[in-house]
């Protein structure tokens, strides 16, 4: 790690990068920064969560200059929310200099989003459908462009988005630079973009594997009939501060953040049929902690930055180790711990090995959690509200008459009672999902549906109710439902002050 300071940044950007609280450069900015501010054209690979938003923000503002009322500057991101996301940090990064950043996205009314361009900023941070709208309606003027950066560039590169993209840079000055960036480059889509580049300095950051460290990588092996127990008994034992459950299409992701809101947990999902408005407010939701779940398909798996994310689980296996990469690395964010589950049903185990052999990581093994197991993960985090409790909590009030139940009653009876009132307990409520089919892996003789996304058949599929079939579940018995009302509310206080364990 290097110093800002050290990579010859003006005097307003070194302000402004330590009013954002970074004190050092990570290695993917301490390596390009230099680079960028050179000219050259670049391809940055670095793992999730390590500040590639500000390897090319930091340069782009750099050599923006403010006191030219033009677009400069061009960055272009797969979704709105991304588009959304990077305009804001670099708003921090430019406002010392005051930069002006202006992010334009579909489903946002285009005659306000022409009002703004109107106002001159310096750089556009948007979506290739829109931005293509606005140089068609010519309300979009690149001819001083001098820098186009394409984040999350292979995804962008991928078969949808690169006739968009050529469109948009033939509408660039040729001689701009180029800076592309993402936490995955496969080889052929690697070749696509030096086509677009003029002697591009490609680095990637030296690290031995394509995620980082710092997040807990398992897999759990389990039925598809029986992922949404398992699931439910994952969260109430690891109980994350908050937690991403990506699922495989926009039906599953609407059937789990139902099925889990049943179940008492408070979750909303997120996909691409939702309005621009929904898909927005659920985030912000999400951020604030007002939701602790947050229900995604793979819109959601590139570049979102949220911090306080502990968990992710893969409800539904990728269909490729690209995304991944992408999903597991919503946590373990900036340096931050953080695990990821991955559900495999016993045909997708070709496919597990598949993501092992392009990360180059092993995932351990997770046996899914018993019942004990999960109540075991509530009752502690009970306790320990209980016990914060007597430490913050103002309770002379109470005091009086503690006094009075603990003449009448035993004192360990007691405080298991009050135990019982703040626990959470696993319930078997039924929900129903739709099964998915299996994603069988490369290379698998027997791969048959499954791993090409829209054409795949769905004659396979059929309606059932998930419950919870345990085998222990004389031990509790109908006690066990009795408490579940209290569960909901108390799950949102427990869940924002218990510490996290994979
Ligand atoms: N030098 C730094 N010091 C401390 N925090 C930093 C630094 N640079 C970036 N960050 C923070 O790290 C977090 C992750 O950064 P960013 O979103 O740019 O990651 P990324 O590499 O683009 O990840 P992804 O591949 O998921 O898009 C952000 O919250 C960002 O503000
Ligand atoms: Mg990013």
């Amino acid at each position: 790690m290097a110093l800002f300071q050290e990579l010859g940044l003006s005097q307003q950007l070194n302000n402004a990068v330590s009013k954002m609280g970074f004190e050092e450069a990570t290695p993917i900015q301490s390596e390009t920064i230099p680079l960028a501010l050179q000219g050259h054209d670049l391809i940055g690979q670095a793992q999730t969560g390590t500040g590639k938003t500000a390897a090319f923000g930091i340069p782009l503002i750099e050599k923006v200059d403010a006191s030219v009322d033009a677009i400069q500057g061009l960055i272009i991101a797969p979704t709105r929310e991304l588009a959304v996301q990077v305009s804001e940090e670099l708003y921090k990064i430019g406002q010392t200099k005051r930069v002006r950043v202006l992010p334009i996205y579909g489903g946002q009314d285009i005659s306000r989003q022409i009002r703004a361009l109107k106002k001159r900023p310096h750089i556009i941070v948007g979506t290739p459908g829109r931005m293509l709208d606005h140089i068609n309606r010519r309300t979009l003027r690149l001819q001083d462009v001098h820098t186009v950066v394409l984040d999350e560039a292979d995804e962008m590169l991928n078969m949808g988005f690169i006739e968009d993209i050529e469109k948009i840079l033939s509408n660039v000055p040729e001689n701009h630079q180029t800076l592309l960036f993402s936490a995955t480059m496969p080889d052929p889509i690697r070749r696509i973009a030096e086509k677009f580049m003029s002697e591009p300095k490609v680095v990637k950051v030296k690290a031995k594997e394509v995620t980082v460290p710092n997040i807990q990588q398992y897999y759990v092996e389990v039925q598809e009939k029986r992922k949404f127990d398992v699931l439910t008994r994952l969260l109430d034992m690891q109980s994350p501060e908050l937690a991403i459950i990506f699922g495989r299409t926009k039906r599953r992701v609407d059937e789990l953040s139902e099925a889990l809101n049943v179940r008492g947990y408070s979750a909303q999902g997120i996909h691409g049929d939702l309005t621009q408005a929904k898909r927005l407010s659920v985030l912000r939701q999400f951020k604030e902690g007002s939701i602790d779940v947050l229900v995604a398909t793979d819109v959601a798996a590139r570049g979102l930055d949220i911090s306080g994310v502990t968990h992710v689980y893969n409800f539904d296996i990728p269909q490729d180790p690209e995304s991944y990469v992408h999903r597991i690395g919503r946590t373990g964010r900036a340096g931050k711990m953080g695990a990821a589950m991955t559900f495999v049903t016993p045909r997708e185990s070709s496919q597990l090995h598949n993501i092992e052999r392009t990360t180059k990581r092993k995932m351990d093994r997770m046996t899914p959690p018993t019942l004990d197991e999960a109540l075991e993960g509530q009752q502690r985090i009970a306790a320990d509200k209980l016990v914060e409790t007597v430490k913050t909590g103002n309770l002379s009030y109470y005091k009086q008459l503690a006094e009075e139940l603990l003449e009448e009653n035993e004192s360990v009876a007691l405080v298991a009672a009050a135990l019982k009132l703040a626990t959470k307990e696993p319930n078997d409520v039924p929900v129903n999902l739709t099964a998915e089919p299996p994603v069988v892996g490369k290379g698998d003789k027997n791969r048959r549906g499954g791993n090409n996304g829209s054409g795949r058949s769905r004659s396979n599929s059929k309606n059932y109710s998930q419950q919870n079939r345990r085998g222990n579940s004389k031990r509790f018995g109908d006690k066990r439902r009795s408490n579940n009302s209290g569960g909901q509310g108390n799950r949102q206080n427990n869940r924002k002050d218990s510490r996290t364990k994979a």
